[in-house]
């Protein structure tokens, strides 16, 4: 086992990761605040932020990532990646890639309308289990007619034992600040969320320098074409030092596949508190006789069930999608 192997125990199954350069005594340690494909971009304790690459085509950085940045000319290489606290991964055509490191929380962003996605709050609820972060439900939009419905779909997940935050981000962002700075002082927080629920307005409202041109970012890395597929990085200004929101696309293909089943059924509380209730003790919760979540309607709702045989099956399944 390699180091990056060591520090990140749900890396993708079966795949070599590369081993992180020697440390050097004369390198700048650094936070990758910026990912777009293989440009990345670090800042340095007092703030500078410098273009950098990786040393090496197999190594693995993303946003989040604490480096060290060997001296040079500009782009500097990346020559180590240090120990990752938890990991994230999210999937594209072939496979899972790991996009965001050592995060405090995941925000999940959900809206009265256009509609809760439970399935996507689902695949990321279980994603944070299995890489030991906790997790935080937003319902945006509360001033709209829709709310007293979607109040009531959120209970689900209230029932389950995750915290759900109402607010209205463009009616009354002053409240919106009030409900969110407890959870973001000092923190590293990966804000996620399906298109159109308020993302771009929560994150201009904590960081209002996340709408500084891409233009800057792409003259910074001379890689414009990177851009639009980002990963970033903000401080939150006016919270305490420390405060940072992660911003990423990609919430539609919310890599699961570097999952174990244990580690799926982990993430489904209700499946975790009915632990060894059915009759087989090796119970994967399909079709067998004898099965608690068969057999008692009480223990899963059927949505929640459905979600859980979906994934399953996609996990067990040779390749992903
Ligand atoms: N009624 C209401 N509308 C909101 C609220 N917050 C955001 N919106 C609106 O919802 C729409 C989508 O907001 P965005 O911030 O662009 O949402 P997004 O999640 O970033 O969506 P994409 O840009 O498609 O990724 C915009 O028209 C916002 O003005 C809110 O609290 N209440
Ligand atoms: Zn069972």
């Amino acid at each position: 086992m390699d180091d990056l192997e060591r520090h990140n125990p749900q890396r993708p199954k079966g795949k070599r990761s590369t081993k992180s350069a020697p440390s050097t005594s004369h390198g700048l340690t650094a936070r990758i605040v910026g990912a777009f494909g293989r440009h990345y971009l670090a800042q340095l304790d007092d703030g500078t932020v410098l273009a950098c690459v990786p040393r090496g085509k197999r190594a693995e950085v993303v946003c989040g990532d604490r480096v060290t940045l060997a001296p040079g000319d500009a782009p500097l290489a990346i020559e180590q990646v240090h120990a990752r606290r938890n990991a994230l991964w999210r999937e594209d055509l072939w496979r899972s890639k790991m996009f965001a490191a050592n995060l405090d929380r995941v925000m999940l962003v959900t809206a009265t309308y256009p509609g809760i996605q439970h399935g996507l709050i689902g695949r990321a609820l279980i994603a944070a289990d299995a890489a030991d972060i906790p997790s935080t439900l937003l319902l945006n939009k509360c001033d709209l007619p829709q709310a007293e419905a979607a109040r009531a779909e959120m209970r689900l997940y209230r029932d389950l034992g995750y915290e759900v935050l109402e607010l209205s981000v463009r009616t009354d962002p002053q409240a919106a600040l009030a409900v969110l700075t407890p959870l973001l002082s000092g923190q590293t927080t990966l804000l996620l969320g399906a298109s159109g629920v308020g993302k771009s307005s929560l994150t201009n409202l904590l960081a209002p320098q996340a709408q500084a041109p891409t233009r800057e970012i792409s003259e910074a890395l001379s890689a414009g074409k990177h851009t639009t597929t980002a990963t970033r990085l903000y401080d939150l200004p006016g919270f305490p030092p420390g405060s940072v929101l992660m911003d990423s696309p990609g919430f539609q293909s919310f890599g699961l596949h570097h999952l174990s089943v244990s580690q799926l059924q982990h993430g489904f509380p209700e499946i975790r508190a009915r632990n060894g209730q059915c009759r087989f003790q090796n119970c994967t919760h399909r079709d067998e006789p004898g099965c608690v979540f068969t057999t008692d309607p009480q223990a899963i709702s059927a949505s929640r069930l459905a979600l859980y045989r979906t994934l399953y099956a996609e996990l067990t399944s040779a390749a992903p999608r």
